[in-house]
């Protein structure tokens, strides 16, 4: 199976403060892996060093063998905040529209025929302005957008946060359906049950670093424990490894 991403010995450092230390990490295609870890592990920073948005301190990134920062920002589809969209002055009156072909513009690789296609199952409404949308409606936009680019890596971070149960299981279900067999998607939440399903290995991150990379099946041979109830093992420090 090809590896979909290969990091090396990474580093990052903010600050003067360590964030991420000695990340090793080799992921093969095809797959949907659960990037879990407690508040401030470093979850969103990982995504962020991977999609090229913020810089390495030291180490090794390739996306699809593709190395160097700006290129591997066209393997990438990472799930964008859309509050970016509304900053400017004058700029309050975004519709959903607008940002569309924002996305059509800039990503040769976006796929509208996709898009609508997600739109119309997530009930995204296209003339609605950005400010008017709800917390779901908005996380169901992100997810539509960044699943209509045709790119190897897929990043969700923390996709179902704010969103009332019913619009989660339509995201999780939108997640299933239009993943591509050749693409692989990696997606943070703290939602960890309701993930659990969609998921074939977890990547936990602990102490700044990569504490467990594992199929979810061999959790489940190993240890007895669905995925949710393994991992707050993990950070309480109560697994059994016999
Ligand atoms: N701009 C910054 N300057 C200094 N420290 C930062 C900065 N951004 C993030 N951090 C720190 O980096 C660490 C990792 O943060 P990050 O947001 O990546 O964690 P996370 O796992 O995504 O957390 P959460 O689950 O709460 O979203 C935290 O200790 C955070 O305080």
């Amino acid at each position: 199976m090809s590896k979909v991403l290969e990091i090396n010995s990474l580093n990052y450092k903010k600050n003067n403060k360590l964030i991420l230390k000695d990340i090793n990490l080799s992921l093969d295609n095809g797959k949907i892996i659960g990037l879990l870890g407690a508040n401030g592990a470093g979850k969103t920073t990982l995504m962020r060093l991977i999609s090229g948005v913020n810089a390495k301190t030291s180490g090794q990134i390739a996306v699809a063998g593709v190395d160097s920062k700006a290129a591997r920002k066209s393997c990438v589809s990472a799930t964008y905040s859309l509050t970016s969209f509304n900053k400017g002055a004058g700029e309050k009156n975004t519709k959903v529209k607008d940002v569309v072909k924002f996305y059509i513009d800039i990503y040769p690789d976006f796929s509208f025929e996709k898009y609508q296609a997600m739109a119309k199952f997530l009930e995204i409404p296209c003339d609605d302005k950005l400010v008017n949308l709800s917390t779901g409606t908005g996380e169901k936009l992100e997810i539509a957008l960044t699943l209509a680019r045709q790119v190897p890596l897929y990043l969700l971070d923390e996709p179902l946060n704010g969103v009332d149960i019913m619009a989660r299981k339509k995201i999780i279900k939108s997640i299933i359906q239009w993943k591509g067999d050749d693409s692989t998607i990696i997606i943070s939440s703290h939602y960890v049950k309701e993930i659990s399903s969609l998921l074939d290995d977890v990547v936990i991150l602990k102490d700044q670093t990569v504490y467990q990379v594992s199929p979810v099946e061999d959790i489940q041979a190993k240890y007895h424990l669905g995925i949710e109830d393994y991992y707050e093992k993990v950070y309480e420090g109560g697994l059994d490894d016999e």
